[in-house]
């Protein structure tokens, strides 16, 4: 996961004058932003009118970011090249030293692929800032242009920053602790199925989530709040001509440290489900759970990390969020089996939600479990046969690697019980008591039979370079795994970012031992 929020950067040396500039796209409207001297956001109108979607792929060396807030803005540190980043030959040479030779990168959309962004909002209510902070300062920029932003989301921020100075609403002040609006996450779904296919991914709708300034709805300030959702929903709800926003909620959120949302949640206006179509299944993502910001991207990702799962396998998806990796395998590979861990509770809701889609004839048992996969991560290994793993920028957690890397000499501690309700009855392991409760269980089809096998593929979806590269050495260096393939994918075109996807083997031979039964051999 890569957060829009809060990004170092290093600025590559600026273009020599002389260097001509081929631009990838072949929407180009440099125009528009060569004739803005000033800084003042465009209106609404000539931003959904200018979508610039960039649907083709790159075709030359020097595919340009061409954004007016490059130099002030965070976000992005790399303004040329963006269909490859110097990321991939390092890469690609770390591959091919362990063997892969055929590793190959996806570009991906270039422009306009960012579908979730979490932005600040400061300044003044006549004035204010929604963005990110200005380089190297703690001062939020605002980023009307945006070229790594959906337009959508663009547009959407432009009619939040009309509504906060019409109605008089307060931006958060960090130092003092004031203000009413803190933070803003705009998430777009491309899933309209009442348009063709082609039309989907510009006219995409934004989910709104106002990070309030109170501690619920019931507090003084709720009226402003209620007055800023109405007037985003009368002016890009569906009773306007072109529609911006799919829904509003509002988050409560007093802490005074850098976390963006609070505990408490609220439903304000339209759906309440938000749906996408990734990985072949719909998926379903509340506001409060994870979800990638770069759609398209991870659709590809997705698509490619299927081919390495056989069908009928059992599946551990750790890192799960609200399943889609897991849920999309179970799917599209007709697993024997997914289970799904997570520690955010919140994913839990959007995991069900997302599980009722799926066909009912699966034949799958699918289950997701609220837990830290820190604590004892063997227990969540044994009965698969594949694992995937997904973890935050920092990587895995060292207790896991060392699950992964020992699998093979491990004696089989988890047999697992002959009946459910004797496992319940004999569990004492706090931790696994609480991820039970915390868990759901469904059963598409048939009961099967809970396997004690050990996973024989690892899958590992990565998006902290850095960290993969240390979490692989240990993998590799513990002789149970080899690396057997490996792709990059442009998650975030515009920085030295890259999200690996690289599948490991367990060596033939390296067989779990099994624990003695304590019986006496027969003699023969
Ligand atoms: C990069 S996201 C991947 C989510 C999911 N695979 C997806 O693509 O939608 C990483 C997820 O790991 C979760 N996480 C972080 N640390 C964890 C831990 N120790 N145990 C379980 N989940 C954890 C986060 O809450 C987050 O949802």
């Amino acid at each position: 996961m890569a957060s829009t929020f809060l990004s170092v950067s290093v600025r590559p040396p600026p273009r020599p004058p002389s260097l001509p500039l081929i631009n990838c796209r072949t929407t180009t409207n440099s125009s528009h932003f060569a004739s803005r001297t000033q800084r003042e956001p465009p209106p609404l109108t000539s931003i959904l009118q200018n979508p610039n979607p960039s649907p083709s792929p790159p075709s030359s060396l020097t595919c340009a970011l061409e954004c007016p807030h490059f130099q002030s803005c965070s976000g992005c540190t790399h303004e040329y090249n963006l269909h490859h980043p110097a990321i991939v030959d390092e890469a690609t040479d770390f591959f091919k030293a362990l063997g892969v030779s055929d590793f190959t990168f996806d570009s991906c959309r270039l422009w306009g692929w960012r579908c979730r962004a979490k932005l600040a909002v400061r300044g003044s209510s006549s004035e204010p800032l929604i963005g990110l902070y200005e380089e190297g300062t703690h001062n939020i920029i605002n980023i009307p242009d945006c070229k790594a932003h959906h337009p959508r989301i663009n547009a959407a921020v432009e009619l939040l920053k009309q509504g906060i100075a019409e109605l008089n609403v307060e931006p958060y002040d960090e130092d003092k602790g004031t203000g009413e609006l803190r933070y803003v996450q705009m998430a777009v779904t491309t899933y309209d199925t009442s348009l063709p296919v082609s039309q989907r991914y510009q006219n995409g709708k934004v989910q709104v989530a106002l990070v309030w300034n109170s501690r619920n709805e019931n507090s003084p300030s709720s009226e402003k709040l209620n007055a800023l959702a109405n007037y985003l929903w009368r002016n890009g709800g569906p009773r306007r001509k072109i529609n911006i926003i799919h829904s509003l909620w509002a988050n409560f959120q007093t802490s005074t440290n850098n976390i963006i949302f609070g505990n408490r949640w609220r439903h304000l206006f339209g759906g309440g489900d938000f749906w996408e179509h990734i990985g072949g299944i719909d998926v379903s993502l509340a506001p409060s759970s994870f979800g990638q910001a770069n759609t398209k991207a991870f659709d590809s990702l997705l698509r490619k990390l299927q081919k390495y799962v056989p069908y009928g396998a059992s599946v551990v998806d750790l890192y799960a969020g609200a399943g889609v990796i897991g849920l999309s395998l179970a799917a599209t590979r007709k697993c024997r089996s997914v289970k799904c861990v997570e520690v955010n509770k919140e994913s839990k809701l959007s995991f069900g939600k997302t599980v009722e889609r799926l066909p009912v004839n699966l034949d799958c048992s699918i289950s997701w479990h609220q837990a830290d996969t820190s604590i004892e991560p063997l227990s969540w290994l044994v009965g698969s046969e594949v694992v995937v793993v997904d973890p935050p920028r920092k990587g895995l957690e060292p207790s896991l690697v060392d699950a992964l890397r020992t699998i093979s000499s491990v004696e089989l501690n988890y047999r697992l019980p002959e009946s459910p309700s004797l496992k319940a009855k004999d569990e004492k392991r706090p931790w696994i008591l609480r991820a039970k409760e915390a868990s759901m269980q469904y059963k598409l089809g048939p009961t099967k039979e809970e396997s004690d096998s050990l996973p024989q593929t690892l899958i590992y979806v990565s998006c902290g370079w850095q960290s993969f590269k240390e979490d692989c050495a240990s993998l590799l260096s513990g002789k149970t795994w080899h690396l057997d393939k490996a792709h990059g994918f442009n998650f975030f075109p515009g920085t030295q970012s890259i999200e690996i996807l690289a599948v490991f083997k367990r060596h033939r031979g390296a067989s779990v031992k099994k624990k003695k039964s304590g019986k006496k051999k027969r003699p023969s």
